[in-house]
């Protein structure tokens, strides 16, 4: 007999079998084993039946790295209620737009954000607004833990909750557009977290600190995954590179997560305070995702941090991840390159490359096609937005999701990103990927950080132009850098033109915004490909 898959599974095995670990450490260092934390959650379910949350209601969220991120995640999903987790970089205007779009009844959020749906209250519908710590909000709010005082500490009875019902529903981070709602029911991100498990060796003596923001995805899954195996979660706010290192060594750490610009910063952080890591008993692993990692950046982290990287790939719409690098057979063959942009599917995840026709691409390593996926990790629909939805599903072939990032197969069924469709750069008749010039970029002794984004040229079509941030400290000439670009790269692909920059502007999730970068270059002008 099929039993349904929830969310709802992961705490409720925590229970079963580690009510007495340490299953949270606030990020004040207040610990909540797994049966105080499943109070917690039953609170949050009670106050919220309270203000008449059942079944199917949206309850919004919006809060950095915190316990009651996790409380309020549980606390929803039990009673059928569907969670939605908010980037608290997005502006009021984003908050109006998403607290109207999913019809939020309730909206949590935490005082150092709270002051951006103050400011459009009165425009959304939510009748419910609770805080944390709401004696530093402006506005009427009422305090998250007043609120749980206030409730039950039994457990609320649970409706019938199928495994289509809606468990969650994320905004995509709006890199490339508009956010976008992506619907996910309790069976997609149960199945993403069974698989995350699969790949990622989760066990319940893992301590997985909070570096990745745990809106991005519900954590990458990592929200349930560490919570079912039993592991203990370590919550940081937000990431810094100071605080990161002091958790890692206080806190014994084995796991954790971030962007590539994640791990630069910390890279930046440990040149100057060496001392900061220190190699303990046992291993650190590090999942990365999101972009690309440079060669540079792995190797420093694998070499000197002395953390093993492992290298994932997946979307919002994907829950996320698809790709990983994690095969220690194929890296023991093929050296550890192939990490850097290649990974292969993951269990039960049916990824393929195709071509405009939806034909798989010839697995030869070099034919460049769109990654398409079918698993049942990927999302349900976009909320409101079906012909968005109907276009993600059948644009090339039907039935699987379009990722619209390109990639080659090999013929281990290695995929290798090159780059997002919209970031692709046709040069003289030629593609360059600007990943794979970045990724030189990286190696340049003088360069922090690097993105590489096509400009118009009346003699290319699109110039490849790197903007680059030197370390602190360097001043390397234009020229210099394209010299050494030119000793690793075929001459079409070396960035005509190099511009220093003091910054790059990047998403809450440490993605460089390459479309506003391009967009300084592009004004009044209209791109051969992609939308920006
Ligand atoms: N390992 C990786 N290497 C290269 N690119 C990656 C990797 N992992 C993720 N990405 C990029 O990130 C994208 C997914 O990001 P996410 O779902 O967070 O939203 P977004 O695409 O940044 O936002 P929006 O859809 O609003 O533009 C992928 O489509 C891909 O382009």
């Amino acid at each position: 007999m099929n039993v349904e898959m929830r969310t709802t599974d992961f705490l409720d095995r925590a229970v079963d079998c580690y009510s007495d670990v340490v299953g949270v450490v606030a990020h004040d260092g207040t610990e909540y084993t797994y049966a105080e934390f499943a109070e917690q959650v039953n609170r949050v379910s009670n106050a919220l039946s309270g203000m008449g949350v059942g079944q199917g209601d949206r309850v919004a969220l919006l809060a950095p790295n915190t316990h009651y991120f996790l409380e309020t995640m549980y606390g929803v999903n039990q009673l059928g209620a569907v969670f939605v987790p908010m980037n608290y970089l997005l502006t009021p205007s984003d908050f109006e737009y998403i607290l109207d779009d999913c019809e939020a009844r309730v909206v949590i959020a935490d005082y150092d954000y709270a002051e951006k749906v103050e400011a459009v209250r009165e425009s959304v519908p939510a009748e419910g607004f609770v805080g944390y710590r709401a004696d530093d909000i402006d506005g009427e709010w009422t305090d998250y833990e007043d609120w749980l005082a206030g409730a039950s500490a039994d457990a609320p009875d649970r409706p019938e909750i199928a495994e289509d019902d809606d468990a969650s529903i994320n905004y995509t981070s709006g890199t490339t557009g508009d956010p976008k709602g992506v619907v996910r029911t309790h069976r997609t991100e149960h199945w993403h977290a069974l698989v995350l498990n699969q790949h990622m060796e989760v066990a319940d003596d893992d301590t997985y600190l909070w570096t990745l923001p745990m809106f991005h995805c519900n954590g990458w899954g990592h929200t349930y995954a560490i919570t079912g195996m039993g592991g203990t979660h370590v919550c940081q706010r937000t990431f810094d590179p100071e605080g990161t290192l002091r958790r890692v060594r206080e806190h014994d750490v084995s796991y954790l997560s971030g962007a590539p610009t994640v791990l630069n910063r910390l890279i930046a952080y440990y040149d100057d305070h060496p001392d900061a890591v220190t190699t303990g008993e046992r291993e650190v692993r590090i999942s990365t995702a999101g972009s690309a990692p440079a060669t540079a950046t792995l190797s420093t982290v694998e070499e000197e941090i002395g953390w093993r990287v492992i290298h994932l790939y997946g979307l919002t719409e994907t829950a996320p991840m698809i790709t990983t690098s994690h095969s220690p057979r194929r890296l023991a063959q093929r050296g550890r390159d192939l990490k850097v942009n290649q990974g292969s599917e993951m269990i039960a995840t049916d990824v393929r490359v195709v071509d405009d026709d939806g034909r798989d691409v010839p697995r030869d390593g070099a034919t460049i096609g769109e990654i398409v996926v079918r698993g049942n990790q990927v999302m349900d629909r976009y909320l409101n937005k079906p012909d968005a939805t109907h276009e993600a599903f059948n644009a090339k072939l039907p039935g699987y999701f379009h990722t619209g990032d390109l990639a080659t197969i090999d013929e281990d069924g290695m995929v290798a990103i090159q780059d997002r469709s919209k970031d692709i750069i046709i040069s003289g008749g030629e593609n360059v990927s600007s990943i794979g010039v970045e990724d030189v970029l990286y190696d340049h002794p003088d360069v922090a950080k690097a993105a590489v984004i096509p400009t118009p040229s009346d003699e290319w079509g699109e110039a490849v132009t790197a903007l680059v941030v030197a370390k602190s400290g360097a001043s390397p000439s234009a020229e210099a850098i394209r010299e050494f670009a030119g000793e690793h790269l075929a001459r079409y692909q070396v960035p005509k033109r190099v511009e220093f920059v003091d910054d790059l502007p990047e998403t809450a999730t440490g993605k460089v915004q390459k479309y506003q970068l391009r967009q300084e270059y592009w004004e009044g002008e209209e791109r051969l490909v992609g939308q920006g």
